[in-house]
């Protein structure tokens, strides 16, 4: 070392130059910091600090990054941390992966890890098991039973639950956090469709219930494995300290009820199918070399996957949409006037609610809808794990073993992909010169996945959600609580940050 300094000393324009060197490539490093917004890849931290600086509004930095980049970009993670990923925002990368090369890219074991409270279910199983359950869960979605006793569940909780407490906060002129009434809506509705039975999550008077509390503690968990490296919460696991001892816990209150309705079920004299979802599973003809035991943790996989699947996606965008309508009041007039002509049922306290069947007609309510997602998808990205190497159709190598990931928060607000007009909301986009609603293909708007992994509950989530949205523009103006600022948290999910405060006011209408 001393004879280092010492070489260094005595050759000053030696010292000088690497001096210079280092200088001007810092330089350059903080003036690219200012003017690019794509990440710096650091010695050993690789591009860690952008993704630590930016992880208050990940979403909005990643759009950033990747309209910068051209769609896709290679994010470095820490050395030896197994955290770097390639990011894309890109429709013909979409459509391969999720499309013409859909068996190089299975949601892999990482993300099945990642995911285990949903068990072997069908939203992380891969291969066989995968397409045997989504065989069985597309003949349940298609099945007239489980339709209309969906339908009838919602359009129920809407006139006994969800449209009283709104009615009840209008009245007392209350400051209401809207996501966290969907939230819970959401569950109970949820709930109600896999048992055919209540769960009361949005009395006034009573708090969210257990199971309620235990699938938000999920919720939190798995956020924490998204930003942290997976030995650190694989450790944690083992060690079942922290965040995973949260997720431990939530989970054993998860199966107890879960189990509990399951045995509920077995008990009953009359073993009749509602068309609620575990009944249907139950009358399924399951494999008979199955034992007991492992048929009940098929059902445990699957319901838990049918209660996990809709209903944060359908409350975050309940409140993405109404939101929208704040900002937007020509779209909700708009909507307004739609839905006054069509027809609606009295429930008690004078509420009025649409059916499902009676809102098809609705088009313009459904754009809105459709725009909101575009702007703000529920679940903001999607990972893929490549099984063997490729190239995507940019040129992009892909190595066997590589993470995608796919923003979809970004696909909606590149110019390239949806316009000049991206970044507005403009629900007109969706219907075509004969008022009709335009197509879009799934690679492009991602919002309910794209190829044989599609989701499942499209119609019914869209259904749901206009049920709902009609029923509450019909009997209630929302404004947003001034000053109150209403942004993304950096979530797997598309949560507010915030939550979104608003004011109701009982509109004075009567049905056409
Ligand atoms: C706003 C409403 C909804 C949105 C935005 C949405 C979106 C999605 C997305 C993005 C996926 C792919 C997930 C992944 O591959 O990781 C998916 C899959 C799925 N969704 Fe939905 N969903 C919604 C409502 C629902 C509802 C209400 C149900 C049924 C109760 C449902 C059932 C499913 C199922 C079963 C899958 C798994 C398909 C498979 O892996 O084969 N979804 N959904």
């Amino acid at each position: 070392m001393v004879s280092f300094w010492s070489f260094l000393l005595s050759y000053p324009e030696v010292f000088l130059a690497i001096a210079c060197f280092f200088c001007l490539s810092l330089f350059r490093l903080v003036r690219h910091c200012h003017k690019s917004d794509l990440p710096v890849n650091w010695p050993v931290i690789g591009m860690l600090p952008f993704l630590v600086r930016n992880l208050y509004q990940i979403h909005d930095s990643v759009t950033d990054m990747l309209r910068e980049a051209g769609c896709t970009f290679r994010i470095i993670g820490p050395w030896f941390l197994n955290m770097s990923f390639l990011a894309t925002c890109d429709p013909a990368t979409v459509n391969h992966c999720f499309n013409t090369n859909f068996n190089n890219y299975p949601k892999g074991s990482e993300f099945a890890e990642m995911f285990d409270i949903l068990g072997d279910g069908l939203l992380v199983a891969d291969s066989a098991s995968w397409e045997y359950q989504r065989r069985v869960a597309m003949q349940v979605f298609a099945s007239r039973a489980f339709r209309s006793f969906s339908m009838s569940t919602i359009t129920r909780k809407a006139g006994t639950v969800l449209l009283p407490f709104l009615d009840h906060m209008a009245k007392h002129g209350s400051q209401v956090e809207l996501e966290g009434i969907f939230m819970r809506f959401s569950l109970d509705v949820s709930y109600s469709t896999v048992f055919a039975t209540d769960l009361d999550c949005l009395s006034v008077s009573h708090p969210i219930p257990a199971f309620g509390q235990a699938t938000k503690e999920v919720e939190e968990g798995m956020l924490f494995r998204h930003v942290v490296p997976p030995s650190l919460w694989k450790l944690l696991r083992m060690l079942k300290v922290g965040s995973e001892k949260k997720m431990a816990d939530a989970r054993v209150v998860i199966d107890k009820f879960i189990y509990e309705e399951i045995a509920k079920w077995k008990a009953q004299a009359n073993k009749e199918c509602q068309g609620d979802v575990l009944s249907m599973y139950m009358n399924w003809p399951m494999d008979p070399s199955m034992s007991e035991q492992q048929k009940t943790l098929f059902l445990r996989d699957t319901v838990v996957g049918f209660i996990f699947a809709g209903k944060d996606l359908i409350a975050v965008t309940l409140t993405w949409f109404f939101y929208m309508m704040c900002k937007h009041p020509h779209v909700e007039a708009k909507i307004l006037e739609e839905i006054k002509a069509l027809q609606s049922t009295t429930w008690p306290g004078n509420l009025s609610v649409f059916e499902c069947d009676n809102l098809r007609p609705a088009t313009y309510l459904q754009a809105a809808l459709l725009e909101t997602l575009r702007l703000f998808p529920a679940t903001p990205f999607e990972e893929k794990e490549a099984l063997n190497d490729d190239v995507l159709p940019d040129g992009t190598m892909v190595s066997k073993g590589t993470r995608i990931v796919f923003s979809l928060y970004a696909m909606g607000r590149i110019k390239g992909i949806w316009g000049k007009d991206c970044m507005e909301f403009r629900p007109e986009r969706w219907i075509s010169k004969s008022g009709r609603l335009r197509h879009e293909p799934s690679y492009k708007f991602l919002s309910f996945n794209s190829g044989p992994r599609s989701c499942l509950g499209k119609d019914l989530g869209l259904s749901n959600m206009k049920m709902a949205a009609a029923s509450i523009i019909y009997n209630f103006k929302v404004e947003l609580v001034e000053g109150h600022a209403v942004m993304p948290e950096s979530a797997v999910i598309l949560h507010t940050r915030n939550g979104m405060m608003v004011r109701l006011k009982r509109r004075e209408l009567t049905a056409a």
